[in-house]
């Protein structure tokens, strides 16, 4: 089947650069995003291409090249959908937050509600592909949904699963050039193969077959679990190991060289830090515990369970380390942190390791200033809020947003690097130095600063992983 109209539901982190590469690289497809936030669909249709929802390098261009030409925002999603012959469904499928599975399963309520909307508006065949992140399995209850209500029994549903491996920050080069595209389908029957061949020939445009691998579904679904799990087991593995160095006077970096330079090992994901963050890595690896434990499989949840725990202990260990550095006590100290975003180059801050180490200085009465130059002030409120730590009215006392970083220092106690943004390195920090409190402290929470030329002007520093030579 040739495909000459795409619907993508859910215009997040996804959804919306992912249907930006395609439009781009396949103007002979119609692609329209819809989404039932109008607000962010609103800002996708933003003539200031600044002002697109995803901050993500590259991906003005794109929108301003394809939008209005064969890529299209909306808040019409019945119409984009009956219209379509390739649904693509990239909603949401957060850590659930009630219920069974409280705190582990992924929640699939969004992606219920796609499959009943998906079936009650089709008057037509439709190729409906999984690129939200699942569990194994999901396709059949898509399929059952499907096949079992609205007008399933006219209209003919073929299920793909297609889950993206695109990371923030790097997105447009990861869509454009990916070290693979995954596409899962029913290898049994030739309508499932006509259908994996049509998702096959719309990446083909510009991706090579080579690296088009077509599998069951079932091992693509489960392939994006493990694949997020593997990376973030490097780096627990790694942070478990930072701390070792710093009590042995080892130091993580140049661990971290050594036995990335052994090419079965590799040297990527092996960067220590103060945690990783992000929507996915915590919430995948917890939906593939929750799995493994409905499978009675103990040992086997147990062991990947280990990589969260690490992670968790990594972050809080950080902000212990700036209150025990700071003579025991950080009340009523004012500590500014660099960085909010969960890495560098997005704006987004889900899971964001620093939204926990603020959780625990605030809990000890320090008072926080950040700047981010990607994340907007009302957004860090909001993620400390859904902690439920304590009220919004503390929350907003305690942190105090700047759009000035040397303002944000300014009479500090303490400097935290909580992201790793370029434009940290080129700060004037002897200017930074003489504005603040003395003695100095700084703590880099992602090993990006020359902590040599920092001693030299004055700061005490800690790097994370590096111990004192003894
Ligand atoms: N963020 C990433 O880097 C990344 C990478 C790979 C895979 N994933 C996976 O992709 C999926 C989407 O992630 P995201 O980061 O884009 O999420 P997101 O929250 O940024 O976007 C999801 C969007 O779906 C919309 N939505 C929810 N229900 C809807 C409905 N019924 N109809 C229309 N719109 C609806 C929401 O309003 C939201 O705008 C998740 O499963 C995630 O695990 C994310
Ligand atoms: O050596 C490293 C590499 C990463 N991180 C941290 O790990 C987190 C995740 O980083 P990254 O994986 O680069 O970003 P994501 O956007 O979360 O991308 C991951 O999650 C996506 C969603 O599933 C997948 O599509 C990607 O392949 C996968 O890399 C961030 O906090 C990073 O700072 C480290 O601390 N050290």
């Amino acid at each position: 089947m040739k495909i000459k109209n795409i619907c993508c539901i859910g215009a997040g982190y996804v959804g919306g650069p992912t249907m930006a590469v395609i439009a781009q690289k396949c103007p002979h497809i119609q692609v329209t995003v819809v989404d039932i936030n109008e607000k962010r669909i609103e800002a996708w249709n933003d003539s200031n291409l600044e002002k697109l929802p995803v901050y993500e390098p590259g991906l003005d261009k794109i929108v301003g090249e394809a939008r209005g030409r064969n890529l299209f925002f909306s808040t019409h999603v019945d119409q984009a959908i009956d219209q379509a012959d390739m649904i693509f469904i990239s909603v949401n499928t957060p850590t659930k937050t009630y219920g069974k599975g409280k705190g582990m399963a992924a929640d699939l309520k969004y992606i219920e509600l796609c499959a009943r909307q998906i079936a009650r508006v089709a008057t037509s065949d439709k190729i409906v592909v999984e690129k939200s992140t699942l569990p194994v399995r999901t396709a059949s209850a898509i399929k059952s949904i499907l096949d079992n209500t609205g007008n399933g029994s006219k209209v003919k549903f073929q299920i793909l699963s297609n889950p993206e491996f695109l990371a923030e920050g790097t997105a447009i080069e990861d869509l454009l050039d990916p070290d693979r595209v995954l596409i899962g389908g029913d290898t049994s029957t030739s309508e499932g193969n006509d259908a994996i061949e049509s998702l096959v020939n719309i990446y083909a445009n510009w991706v090579n077959k080579e690296q088009i691998l077509t599998t069951n579904v079932w091992s693509s679904e489960l392939s994006k679990l493990t694949a997020n799990a593997f990376l973030a087991q490097r780096v627990s593995s790694i942070n478990s190991l930072s701390e070792l160095c710093e009590k042995t006077g080892a130091d993580v970096n140049e661990v971290a060289k050594a036995i990335g330079m052994d090419s079965r090992i590799g040297s990527k994901f092996l960067k220590s830090s103060v945690g990783f963050g992000g929507s996915c890595f915590q919430k995948d690896i917890l939906n593939l515990v929750y799995i493994a434990k409905s499978y009675g499989l103990t040992e086997v949840a147990d062991y990947w369970e280990q990589v969260i725990l690490m992670n968790d202990h990594q972050k809080r260990r950080f902000a212990h380390h700036i209150i025990s550095t700071l003579f025991n006590t950080v009340s009523g100290k004012k500590i500014a942190f660099l960085g909010w975003a969960f890495k560098k180059d997005t704006n987004d801050t889900r899971e964001s390791a620093a939204i926990y180490v603020a959780d625990e200085l605030l809990n000890e009465q320090s008072q926080i200033d950040v700047y981010d130059p990607k994340v907007e002030e009302q957004q860090m409120y909001t993620d400390l809020d859904y902690l439920n730590t304590r009220s919004s009215k503390d929350n907003r006392e305690g942190l105090t947003v700047h759009q000035d970083p040397y303002r944000a220092c300014e009479n500090a106690h303490a400097i935290a690097v909580l992201t790793e943004w370029d434009e940290f390195k080129t700060y004037d920090w002897q200017k930074l130095y003489d504005r603040m409190q003395k003695p100095a402290f700084l703590f880099d929470g992602r090993g990006i600063l020359n902590i040599e030329e920092l001693e030299n002007i004055g700061f005490v520093c800690y790097k994370i992983g590096k111990g004192k030579d003894l």
